[in-house]
């Protein structure tokens, strides 16, 4: 097994979940909010995904699986706490599609990451299966390192970037401005404001 980290585009995707216990609702935790078409097949489902069903944001066939689910999915998350159910997704899944086995992560092509969201930045970490409560903690101290100035810091970087990047300044000086923008300096709004004032002047 080799997994490498990816950003996938997942809008306008169908996602099947299969299983609706306490794994399945952490998974689809993660994956609501990005447009794709999230699908539960399980009898029975944790409170707040019932909830999400009710809103409409996921939708849920209350059943057992059957083999001839999921062949449109293009991401597969085998969640159910039966090993021959989790072993028959996996066999049954479609070549197009990713698999992720949540009862053992090296029997499925993609890992969950724990992730950090900072507005357009994005934190992952990944023990490759080796310790969740390791990311855990790790994504605390993370959390608390890189704290919510973090957000704005991160778009005014992306305008300064635009701006700069259609500024009449040479190849160097670009890069120079860039890399001065890297200092905790500019996590104040006030100074954020003077360089985007300055910029575009
Ligand atoms: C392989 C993987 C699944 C995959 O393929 O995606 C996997 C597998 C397993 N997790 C288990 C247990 C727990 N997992 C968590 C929490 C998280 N687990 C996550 C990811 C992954 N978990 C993937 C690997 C990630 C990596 O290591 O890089 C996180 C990062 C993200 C997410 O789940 O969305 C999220 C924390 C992020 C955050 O805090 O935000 C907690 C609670 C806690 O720690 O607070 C517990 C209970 C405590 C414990 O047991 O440690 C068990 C044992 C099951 C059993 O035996 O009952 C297995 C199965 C096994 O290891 O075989
Ligand atoms: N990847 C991770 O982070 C973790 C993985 N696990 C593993 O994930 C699996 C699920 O764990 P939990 O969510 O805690 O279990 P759970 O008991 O909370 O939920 C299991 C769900 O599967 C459904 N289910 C059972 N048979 C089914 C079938 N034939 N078709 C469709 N749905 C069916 C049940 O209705 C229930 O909703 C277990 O195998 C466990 O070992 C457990 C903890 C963490």
């Amino acid at each position: 097994m080799a997994y490498i980290p990816l950003m996938i585009d997942i809008s306008g995707k169908t996602i099947t979940v299969v299983g609706g216990g306490k794994v399945a609702e952490r998974r689809v935790n993660t994956l609501t909010g990005y447009g794709a078409d999230i699908h539960i097949i399980s009898p029975e489902v944790t409170d707040s995904l019932y909830s999400l069903y009710e809103q409409g944001k996921i939708s849920w066939d209350r059943r057992i699986y059957d083999t001839k689910d999921a062949q449109e999915a293009s991401l597969i998350i085998a969640a159910t706490d039966d090993t021959a159910v989790n072993w028959s997704v996996k066999r049954n899944a479609p070549a197009h599609a990713l698999l992720n086995m949540a009862e053992e992560a090296e029997a499925g092509d993609v890992i969950f990451p724990g992730t950090l969201h900072r507005g357009r930045m994005t934190i992952s970490v990944s023990s490759g299966g080796a310790s969740p409560g390791l990311v855990s903690s790790m994504l605390k101290e993370l959390d608390h390192k890189y704290d919510n100035n973090y957000k704005a810091y991160v778009d005014f970087l992306y305008e300064c970037r635009k701006l700069i990047k259609h500024s009449a300044v040479t190849g160097d000086e670009k890069k120079r401005l860039l890399k001065d923008l890297l200092s905790d300096e500019y996590l104040n709004a006030g100074r954020q404001q003077e360089v985007l004032d300055w910029l575009k002047s």
